[in-house]
């Protein structure tokens, strides 16, 4: 018994370590290998099913227990996505100096046009108050109906012309809208009126504008027109200097406005017009006569709004007795016999220096020369008007200026800067 007890368990282990076909391989080794393997495939399809599981959950939490609502966070794909358009949209509208607003923009910051927002009319059109997406104020000017075959083509140059310009003393032109027949031009706000309401607006029997500020607005006019002139390649001809197109902020700085008018030149050439565009009491004679029109007819409107800020008078002013209807006659007679300091302005209460009450008269007779060669450029007259010891520093040669009234029994000698004008001085 025992024999054959030891013989069936001796015979059953012999058979496990032979040797089997199989590269030789011992049977319980190749069993084990097979039993390796699918312990291993049996683990590995646990693994997916658990992994599967575990996604299954996961995705069902987000559904049951979501940290934001459905509709919320549609909201903020929608949202996203909208933001995502809305600067694309922006990329799109950006044109290097500024963007081009659409008419619902437009519409939106003005309040559909609202008539409360009016805040001037023009010859071109009606200028709103408006309030942009970033919170910016602005001012639109709609241009007429009535004018779009000229205004379109003026709103063309316009736009080209100065949308790049930027300076402290110029108004800038922050984008424009042309959708369909409509034509705008969005310009930066300016907070405190016009020079021409301040000068001719009723502001009691004092006029908050004291001669120091008038002669920092005229140095301010005189630095943003020089820019203009001097500093822009071609340089820009403003073409209607005049007291509403000169915008004042809260601390007085003067800013340039309207180029509406402008136009830009050809570094030598002069420009003609086949119709005079400036405003009736401004326009200098040459221009008048024969449409020529260079740097130099700004000049000569320069000194008509220099004349204005000192005397508080309107360039043309029916309302006066005929000896004083024209400012530039009235005033030339004036100086021509002696009675400068009767020139000022009554509103202004305490009267300025006769220093620089001369410098200021001197000033405005050499814009005005009749010969246009003759009259400075409008950096020379920065350094006129800013300089302190002008008109007596000894070093400065002296200019006749012709074109007092030829009735005049003075001959005014005026100082002129002999130095060159560096283009820094005036900006
Ligand atoms: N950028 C601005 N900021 C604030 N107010 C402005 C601005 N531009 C214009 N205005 C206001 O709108 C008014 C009308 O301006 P606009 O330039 O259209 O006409 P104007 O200069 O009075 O006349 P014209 O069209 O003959 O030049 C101005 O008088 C001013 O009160």
């Amino acid at each position: 018994m025992a024999a054959s007890g030891n013989s069936s368990g001796g015979g059953l282990l012999p058979e496990l370590t032979q040797r089997t076909p199989i590269l030789g391989l011992k049977l319980y080794l190749i069993i084990l290998f097979f039993i390796v393997i699918l312990v291993s495939t049996l683990l590995i399809f646990f693994i997916c099913i658990m992994k599967r599981r575990m996604r299954m959950r996961v995705k069902h939490s987000s559904g049951t227990i979501p940290l934001v609502s459905k509709e919320e966070s549609e909201m903020k794909s929608g949202e996203k996505e909208r933001r995502r358009r809305r600067k694309s949209e922006e990329e799109k509208e950006k044109i290097g100096w500024g963007r081009r607003y659409s008419l619902k923009e437009v519409e939106e910051a003005t309040r559909g046009f609202e008539e409360g927002n009016v805040i001037g009319k023009g010859g071109y059109g009606i200028v709103y108050r408006g309030i942009l997406h970033d919170a910016s104020v602005v001012a639109v000017k709609n241009l007429l109906n009535n004018n779009k075959g000229q205004a379109e083509k003026e709103f063309k140059g316009e736009v080209e012309a100065i949308g790049k310009v930027r300076h402290k003393h110029l108004v800038g032109l922050v984008g424009y809208c042309a959708e369909g027949a409509q034509r705008m031009l969005v310009y930066e706000y300016i907070d405190n009126g016009t020079l021409e309401q301040w000068l001719h607006g009723d502001v009691g029997p004092v006029s908050p504008l004291t001669w120091d500020i008038r002669m920092k607005v005229a140095v301010g006019i005189a630095k943003g027109l020089a820019y203009l002139h001097e500093g822009l390649e071609p340089k820009v001809v403003h073409r209607d200097v005049k007291s509403s197109n000169i915008l004042l902020d809260k601390k007085w700085n003067a800013k340039v406005s309207d180029f509406g008018l402008a136009k830009l030149l050809g570094s030598e050439k002069s420009y003609v017009t086949t119709r005079v565009m400036g405003t009736f009491g401004y326009v200098s004679p040459e221009y008048a006569s024969t449409g020529m029109l260079n740097e130099g007819s700004d000049v000569y409107s320069f000194g008509i709004l220099l004349m204005e800020l000192i005397t508080g008078r309107s360039p043309i002013d029916y309302s006066r007795p005929p000896a004083e209807m024209n400012l530039v006659n009235w005033f030339k007679g004036m100086v021509a016999s002696r009675r400068g300091d009767e020139l000022v302005d009554p509103l202004i209460e305490i009267k300025p220096s006769p220093r620089s009450l001369k410098r200021a008269l001197l000033v405005c007779l050499r814009c005005i020369d009749l010969d246009v060669i003759k009259r400075p450029k409008m950096g020379q007259i920065v350094h006129m008007l800013e300089a302190d010891d002008f008109p007596y520093r000894s070093k400065h040669r002296t200019i006749e200026i012709d074109h007092v009234p030829s009735h005049a029994a003075v001959s005014i000698k005026v100082p002129y800067p002999a130095r060159h004008v560096e283009p820094s001085s005036w900006r």
